[in-house]
Formats: structure tokens, sequence, C-alpha cells
């Protein structure tokens, strides 16, 4: 089998995706993600002009010498742009390969290992009141693990909250908005947020949180600590964590789960917090860490020091990544939980998917390969459009710091 052509499809069909199409001269062809939210150009280009020249007349069969081509190949190793690319090209060729097979990606993984994929929803409110009752509704929806996020007051946007409640679309202007932070306020706040939310929710129900990097190493420790009696499933990335020691100033004061990793790019950016056993779950996913073949070497090394997974899942990660996500979920031995934060209906429209939510677990379907495919007119309809993350300054002097 050959590699005939490859093209990048840009679309925005309620916010930006990058989608790579391989297709091979026995007619099969397969969709890998490479959105990399407000910096989507960037890898559209690098796969244009610097992969895809590379990939025609290769043999897609070869998924782990070409993931190695790629990788070593460009001399400059890792980073997000050049992983989100390599994820593309991956997860495009997987969906080949099991296409090739006949069977659903997770077949050629090694098979199922659970009958569902249990995920977790976003429930968020402006206060603690609205914020239990989306709580008690993603319940209602089935859920049985809800991660809870508050508006906090005296700050006017905090990360989390949307305007909607079932689709929170954070990049949500050409240049990035500003908002502003006070740490002690969160601090004030958050604790009382979960006493409430823990009270009504009950015993039963995971419950999840998102720090989103705000805090400073002492600071989340205090939080994790505060936490602790209302028993969450874990607390998702509290400190920026390029500076993976600061792990261990946390984990020396607290017993709440630690999870981080949905910037990470590659196994580098993980190996030491996973082997100090810093941390209780890893959140790389499929599109920013070079595809399926590299998150199965970070799951693997994850596996031997009890970490599981929990891959990110926003709405920046395309259908296509959920798909591929799902297929790996159902595989991977460590499984935690997997993040859905559910598409509108114009993005699922144009990514028809067999993935499927029941009672707060997900399957993804049995179509050959990873079971999503692109609408490529109805794409022509959404055309790029700029739009960026915010930014967050301190209130109290306008510093700027981490959003
Ligand atoms: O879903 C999460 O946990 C996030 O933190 C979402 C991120 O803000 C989002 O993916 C940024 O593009
Ligand atoms: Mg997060």
């Amino acid at each position: 089998m050959k590699i005939t052509s490859a093209k990048v499809i840009i679309c925005a069909p309620s916010r930006n995706f990058v989608t790579l199409k391989i297709e091979t001269d026995e007619g099969l062809t397969g969709i890998g993600d490479a959105t990399l939210n407000g910096r989507e150009l960037a890898v559209a280009s690098y796969l244009t002009d610097h992969v895809i020249p590379c990939l025609i007349g290769r043999d897609p069969q070869q998924i782990e010498d070409i993931w190695q081509y790629l990788y070593k190949g460009a001399y400059w190793r890792r980073g997000p742009v050049t992983m989100s690319a390599i994820a593309g090209v991956d997860t495009a060729l997987w969906d080949i390969k099991a296409k090739a097979a006949n069977m659903p990606l997770y077949q050629l993984l090694g098979g199922k290992s659970r009958t569902g994929v249990m995920v977790y929803g976003h429930a968020n409110g402006k206060d603690i009141t609205q914020t239990v009752e989306e709580v008690l509704r993603y319940k209602e929806m089935g859920y049985k693990a809800i991660r809870a996020q508050s508006g906090v007051p005296g700050l006017e946007k905090v990360y989390g909250v949307g305007r909607g409640t079932m689709f929170y679309e954070p990049a949500d202007a050409d240049l990035p908005s500003e908002h502003d932070w006070s740490t002690e306020k969160y601090l004030r706040h958050t604790p009382e947020l979960f006493e409430k939310v823990r009270a009504a929710v009950g015993p039963d129900i995971h419950l999840l949180h998102d720090a989103h990097h705000r805090l400073t190493p002492i600071e989340a420790a205090r939080l994790g600590k505060d936490l602790e009696p209302f028993r969450l499933f874990w607390l998702e990335d509290t400190t920026p964590a390029e500076n993976q020691e600061s792990f261990r100033l946390i984990r020396q004061h607290t017993t709440t789960p630690l999870a981080v990793g949905e910037i990470f790019n590659t196994i580098w950016d993980c190996k030491d917090l996973i082997q100090n056993q810093l941390i209780d779950y890893i959140r790389t996913t499929v599109v920013h860490a070079g595809g399926i073949t590299h998150l199965r070497r970070i799951a693997d090394l994850a596996a031997l020091y009890q970490v599981r997974t929990g891959s990110h899942g926003a709405t920046d990660l395309s259908p296509v990544c959920m798909g591929a996500a799902l297929n790996f979920d159902l595989w991977v031995p460590n499984f935690g939980i997997q993040e859905y934060m559910r598409h509108t209906d114009e993005t699922d429209a144009v990514f028809p998917h067999a993935y499927s939510f029941k009672d707060g677990y997900m399957h993804p379907g049995e179509a050959p390969g990873h079971g999503v495919t692109i609408d490529e007119a109805l794409a022509a309809k959404y055309p790029y459009k700029r739009a960026y993350l915010p930014v967050n300054r301190l209130q109290h002097d306008g510093t700027l710091t981490n959003w």
C-alpha cells in the first residue's frame, strides 16, 4: 500500500478544527485531528509545507517507522506544533490500518478491557447555587463523574464558567480577552463550593475540579488539603507543570488525587512525575501527544507506577480525536476516566461518528477505523475564523498571570 495524497482541512463549525486526510492507492483513507487551539494555522503549515511532502509514496502500514521518521527526522523534537502534526498523521494511519483489517481500532490495539468508557461531564454555574443545580442536572443525565467549576465572588470571569451550560468555549475572541484573577478569592470560595456540591449530590458521584495552572505549589497544597473531606476523584492542573518538581511539595501535604498533562506533548514532560509517583492521573491525549503510538508509550510507563489515564477531551479536541481516544480508552489497561465536553450540533454534523454516550459511559462504536469521518462539503461552509484563548491579570495590580 502507498500514500498517494494528503491534505489539511481547516474548518470552523462553531470553532476551529484542523484535520489531516490521507489517501492511499488502495482506496482506503484515514483522518487525524491536528487542532491546536489558537495556533491552528501553525500546525496546518507544518503539515502542508513540511510533513505531507515526506509522506507521499510511503507505506501507510509502517506506522511506527513513519512516527520515528517524523519525530527524529525533524531534528527539532517535541513541542505542541510538532507533536500535534505528528498526531494528525499517526491517527490517520491507525484509522487506515484498522479499516484495512476491517476492525474498530480498539480491536487492533488489543481488544476491549472494559464494557464502556467512564466519562466526566462539565457542570458550571455563575455561583455555588447554580453550580449545584448543574451538578444535579448532570447526575440526572446519567453521568457518574462530574467536574464542578463555579464563578468566584468578586471576579468577573472565571475559567470553566461559560455563557451556555452544555457548550463551553473559552477561545471567545479574535484577540485574547482579558480576565482578572485573585487566588485569595478563589481559595476562599472553592472549599465551600465542594462542601455544598458533595452534600447535594451524595457520596457515590465522582467529583472533579480543574484549577487550570493558577496556583503556586504551597497554594495548591492548601487547596488539596481543604478539599480532602469532599473526596475528589481528582484535582487537576494545580500549578504550571513545566516544573515537575513542584508536585513533590503538593504531594507532601495532601491525599487529594492529582491529575495533570493536557498541555504535555511527550513522555519526557511527565516522566519524572510518573516515576516519582507525584501524580495519580496522566491527562495527555491523542492530538497533543503524538497520536496513538506515543500515547500508548506514556500509558505503559504510567501503568508501572499505578498512574491511570484521564485524557483531555475539551471541545477544542475534534470529534476525530474523541473517536481515537475512546478506542484507546476501551483498550488501555490502566484507564482512569475520559473527559467529555460535548461538541455542538454543527460540529457533530461535520464529523459524523460512531461513538455514543449512555448512562455515564461512552463507547467508540464498531465501525472499522476510529469511527469518525468528515463531511468535506459541509466543512467547506465553515471557513477558519481567528479565535484566541483569554489571558489573566492579577486583580490587584494587573500583572499578567496564568490563565
Ligand atoms: O478541559 C480542560 O480540562 C481544559 O482545561 C480545557 C482547556 O482550557 C482548553 O482545552 C484550552 O484549549
Ligand atoms: Mg484542564
